[in-house]
């Protein structure tokens, strides 16, 4: 790889696609960004390229949300080399994969891989399909490149066997059936932030919340991964956009002596549950904030409730907490949502300097000088740690 080619990550969400292009030799230097978000409903764009001003819109949909998504950044990506006279083209794409199962490491993408990743689905039915998509999409587009997968699982290899197993019966366990964990690509990057910051993380007993519409908590001890709310699939946990979080099975059992079948199972609690549920308006924060109805406030307090009893866990798996750090859409942008939460936390001498949290905009500490716990608002950037896990294999693989 020259110092010239590009690595383009390509992270697609439940609720949002994102895109970012790198060069330089270890593929940091970002040279354009693009975001698609509220997919499920008028999918807005937003591009920007080198120094251009923003460029901002709705998406033009031709066949496909994903498809036109990835059409539109790619051909906008040309035409900017184009007018600036960058010679590079992309020799890496970086796919973000949302459920690897037991895949232990980020891997080149080949044909064995697409299998092995289509009989995943079942695991993650509300990512994968979209995830897969966006690979063969990207394959057409660069038949030349080196498409990598980057597992938002493999993060979580190091939880604890007693915190990977579900109190089932051991069978099930050698099946697949524990606690796989999430969102490791934003942790990864999160880790590496701080222990810029820090030198090294050993003395941390690290809770990172990445509050997105998809929503975990992990706690993380020297780096590594010690537990994660979200497990065997993307369902569990904190409440989310459109996701249930933590819910008694025998509400499932009922539900299916009920006549619901699993499809319906599913649509419910993958795609109507969360916010949307609760509040019958919408999966967006944003829109929660913006409606005083009781349904509304209601889901805005579940949600909230829901992150406390998370910490409040995860503080008692690593007996203390000192860092916690807020991230993810709801995470970066919602400093009344961190006020709410934290104001729940004085027990652990956590002290929020409202200042500070109110006007934080870019990476940073928000807690007060004599707060028992450092509390941070980090700008996760999964695109990043895809593009030098991918530029590190490409190179590995060459
Ligand atoms: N300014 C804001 N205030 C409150 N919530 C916000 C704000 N901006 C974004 N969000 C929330 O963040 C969510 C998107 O988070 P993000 O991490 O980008 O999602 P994804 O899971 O698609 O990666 C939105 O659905 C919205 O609820
Ligand atoms: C794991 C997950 O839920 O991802 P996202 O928040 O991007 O939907
Ligand atoms: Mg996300």
């Amino acid at each position: 790889m020259t110092t010239n080619d590009i690595v383009l990550s390509i992270n697609s969400g439940s609720s949002s696609i994102k895109f970012s292009a790198f060069t330089g030799p270890s593929a940091t230097e970002c040279i354009a960004k693009g975001q698609v978000s509220s997919l499920d409903s008028k999918p807005q764009i937003e591009l920007y390229f080198f120094n251009d001003a923003r460029q901002y819109g709705p998406l033009k949909v031709n066949n496909c949300v994903l498809t036109s998504a990835i059409e539109q950044f790619c051909s906008a990506l040309k035409l900017s080399l184009q007018t600036y006279n960058h010679s590079g083209h992309v020799s890496v794409v970086s796919h973000r994969v949302v459920h690897g199962g037991d895949i232990a490491q980020h891997r080149v993408i080949d044909d064995a891989l697409l299998c092995e990743l289509t009989s995943l689905v079942p695991l993650d039915p509300l990512h994968l399909p979209s995830n897969i998509a966006a690979i063969k999409i990207a394959l057409d587009l660069f038949p030349h490149a080196r498409h990598v997968a980057c597992f938002d699982t493999v993060f979580h290899t190091t939880i604890p066997l007693t915190a990977k197993q579900y109190a089932l019966p051991k069978l099930l366990f050698d099946q697949g059936i524990k606690r796989y964990g999430f969102h490791g690509l934003s942790y990864q990057y999160v880790c590496q932030q701080l222990k810029a910051h820090y030198n090294e993380l050993n003395d941390r007993k690290l809770i990172v919340a990445h509050l997105g519409s998809g929503a975990s908590l992990c706690a993380i001890k020297n780096g590594d991964s010690q537990y994660c709310t979200m497990g065997f699939s993307v369902l569990d946990g904190v409440t989310m956009g459109t996701r249930c979080g933590a819910i008694d099975p025998g509400v499932l059992l009922y539900l299916l002596r009920q006549d619901y079948s699993a499809l319906d199972i599913e649509e419910l609690l993958y795609r109507q549950s969360g916010l949307l549920g609760l509040s019958g308006l919408s999966n967006d924060m944003r829109n929660l904030f913006a409606d005083d109805s009781a349904a509304s406030q209601e889901a805005i307090a579940h949600f909230t409730l829901t992150v406390v009893r998370e910490i409040g866990a995860l503080t008692a798996m690593l007996n203390g907490c000192n860092t916690l750090v807020f991230t993810g859409g709801i995470g970066e942008h919602a400093p009344r949502i961190r006020a709410r939460v934290c104001q729940q936390l004085s027990y652990l001498g956590l002290e929020l300097d409202d200042q500070k949290n109110n006007q934080h905009c870019h990476d940073g500490v928000i807690s007060g000088i004599h707060s028992k716990v450092e509390v941070w608002v980090i700008s996760t950037n999964e695109e990043k740690v895809m593009a030098q896990i991918a530029q590190q294999l490409a190179a590995n693989n060459a």
